[in-house]
């Protein structure tokens, strides 16, 4: 069987797969409260997976990273490790862009679904992931990205490139129809495994970026942060580590948990392989729960 066919053999989709079998119960002092579904909790170990129990992953990829800061525990045995293969980026095409739900490309592989405010830097970070300079067309200009881009990797998973949110410059209704829209995507896209909520890390927490986190969690959508522009300091403004730390207290104020966090920076291409690797893990374990049936 081919390493996604998951999908068709058993007929189950990847929102179903990581809902069914990861949410959490609600506790009932918390019931009011979003709550992350509880696999969540255990991508930890994904990182440790990755950067520290894998050195065939990390030579065979052949990327320069850093050493991870703290081992996690390792997660369940019974999750077998990606394989080196399934982190490298072989081919990446766009496929296509689409306006409504009917439009996108028939549900059958998973598919990681980029999200945040315009601008925050979606469109470089598939650039970065996939290693293709111009793959998704990047701007200056906020809202350049209008549609839902697929971009289909080594020919069994697509890279979902959405437009960017809270783009004060357009009509208020139109944004209110373009959230919608994205909202539908995100509601009703059988093959969605994951999204990344992307938010910028070179500026203080922004009211928007929590609601989206909140959005996503109360709509039972899993979902990921990923910081962008580490790299970036603004002047007079707290570093991207003390931006990061402040959004997610934020966060931790509604929330029991912390989704799994990523830092990146799309110039310097940091946090590269620890997403291409988390993304890898994510694949082989709802391939896994999918074959368990
Ligand atoms: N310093 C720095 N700049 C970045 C980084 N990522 C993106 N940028 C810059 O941020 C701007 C916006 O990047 P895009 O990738 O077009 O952002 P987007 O989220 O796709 O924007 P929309 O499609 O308009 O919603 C560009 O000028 C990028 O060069 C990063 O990691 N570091
Ligand atoms: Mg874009």
């Amino acid at each position: 069987m081919g390493p996604l066919s998951w999908l068709a053999t058993c007929g189950r989709s990847a929102r179903a797969v990581l809902r069914s079998d990861c949410q959490l119960r609600p506790q009932p002092r918390l019931q009011q409260r979003p709550l992350q579904p509880s696999w969540q909790n255990s991508q930890k170990w994904h990182l440790h997976v990755v950067t520290a129990e894998s050195p065939a992953l990390l030579e065979e990829s052949g990327d320069d990273i850093e050493a991870p800061e703290e081992l996690h525990p390792v997660g369940p045995e019974e999750v077998e490790l990606p394989k080196a293969s399934h982190t490298k980026v072989k081919t990446a095409e766009y496929v296509g862009s689409a306006v409504k739900l009917t439009q996108c490309p028939p549900p059958k592989l998973p598919e990681f679904a980029i999200i945040g405010r315009s601008n925050v830097g979606k469109s470089s970070l598939i650039n970065m992931l996939t290693g293709r300079a111009s793959l998704a067309l990047t701007s200056k200009t906020p809202g350049k990205t209008q549609c839902i881009n697929h971009f289909i990797i080594n020919k069994t998973w697509y890279l979902v490139d959405l437009p960017g949110y809270g783009y004060a410059k357009r009509a208020k209704t139109s944004r209110l129809e373009w959230n919608e829209f994205t909202k539908e995507y995100f509601l009703k896209r059988e093959s969605l495994a994951m999204v990344l909520l992307l938010v910028d890390g070179s500026i203080p927490p922004q009211a928007i970026d929590l609601e989206c986190a909140m959005w996503l969690a109360e709509s039972e959508v899993p979902f990921t942060l990923v910081f962008t522009k580490i790299d970036k300091r603004k002047k007079k403004l707290p570093s991207p580590a003390a931006n990061i730390k402040e959004f997610c207290d934020k966060l931790l104020e509604e929330f029991r948990d912390l989704p799994m966090v990523i830092k990146t920076s799309a110039i310097k291409a940091t946090g590269r392989l620890e997403l291409l690797g988390f993304i890898a893990q994510l694949r082989t374990l709802v391939e896994q729960q999918a074959k368990r049936g």
